[in-house]
């Protein structure tokens, strides 16, 4: 669904990720963990069409998206949640919902789709009149992500949607990726700090350092290796 082969990205003429390769399918999660400054975020911005690419190249079902403007990466089937600014603060969460349909135009199933993600979000249906700035943290990460999913992605990028969580909304929240991941049948990138959290829910994970994948494999391998180990290789 999503190939990335040998990347080199980064902003202007600056080079963060250095000759990245992966591929995730269709109903896989896959985390990408790594230090501060490793270049998760980075990564999602080069598949997102917001850094700036120096070789190599992305492909979505087979098309090349190299270089696409973050528009036309969207209507192809890619949605990204960021990790600040995720939502209209003074919208309410219907409000942020529908402007997340944005480029579906006047499709009349946004309408159904907007019940359909409240289904899977009760927690923000009780709030969907309220302003998205009077949201707790979880509920206000829940809003993005269901935002993101109102493009009707086939891939979803998200970037760590559990900072500034408590363990238990981060916990709630990453459960939830897997719930959609799994009803909806599309592919989540997930940048996660919380290497635990993001290890319970992800089917693979790759751990970015310095710009390089340093290792990949199933969540389940990864579940016993301590931290220092599986960043610094010690
Ligand atoms: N817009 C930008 N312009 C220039 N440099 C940037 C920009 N965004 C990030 N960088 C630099 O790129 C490098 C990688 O940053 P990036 O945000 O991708 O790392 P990260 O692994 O997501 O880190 P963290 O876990 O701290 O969020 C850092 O050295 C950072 O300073």
């Amino acid at each position: 669904m999503l190939k990335i082969s040998e990347l080199y990205s980064g902003y202007g003429k600056m080079r963060v990720i250095q000759g990245v390769s992966l591929e995730l399918s269709k109903g896989e999660i896959l985390a990408i963990l790594g230090p501060n400054g490793a270049g998760k975020t980075t990564l999602l911005n080069s598949v997102f069409g917001i850094a700036t690419i120096h070789s190599g190249d992305i492909y979505l079902d087979g098309t090349k998206i190299t270089g696409k403007k973050p528009s036309e990466i969207v209507k192809l089937g890619v949605s990204y949640s960021p990790q600040l600014d995720n939502v209209f603060p003074n919208l309410t969460v219907e409000e942020n919902l529908y402007v997340g349909a944005f480029i579906r135009g006047r499709d009349p199933k946004i309408k159904e789709d907007i019940e359909n993600i409240f289904e899977l979000f009760p927690e923000i249906k009780r709030r969907r009149h309220q302003k998205a700035k009077t949201l707790s943290g979880g509920e206000r990460q829940m809003l993005a992500v269901a935002r993101a999913l109102m493009t009707n992605p086939k891939v979803l990028l998200l970037d760590e949607p559990t900072a500034g969580l408590s363990p238990k909304a981060g916990i709630t929240l990453m459960r939830k990726v897997r719930e959609i991941k799994e009803t909806m049948n599309i592919a989540v990138l997930v940048v996660e700090q919380n290497v635990a959290r993001a290890l319970e829910v992800a089917d693979k994970a790759s751990v970015l350092v310095g710009g390089r994948i340093l290792r990949e494999g199933s969540a389940e391998e990864f579940r016993h290796i301590e931290i220092e180990k599986l960043f610094f290789g010690k």
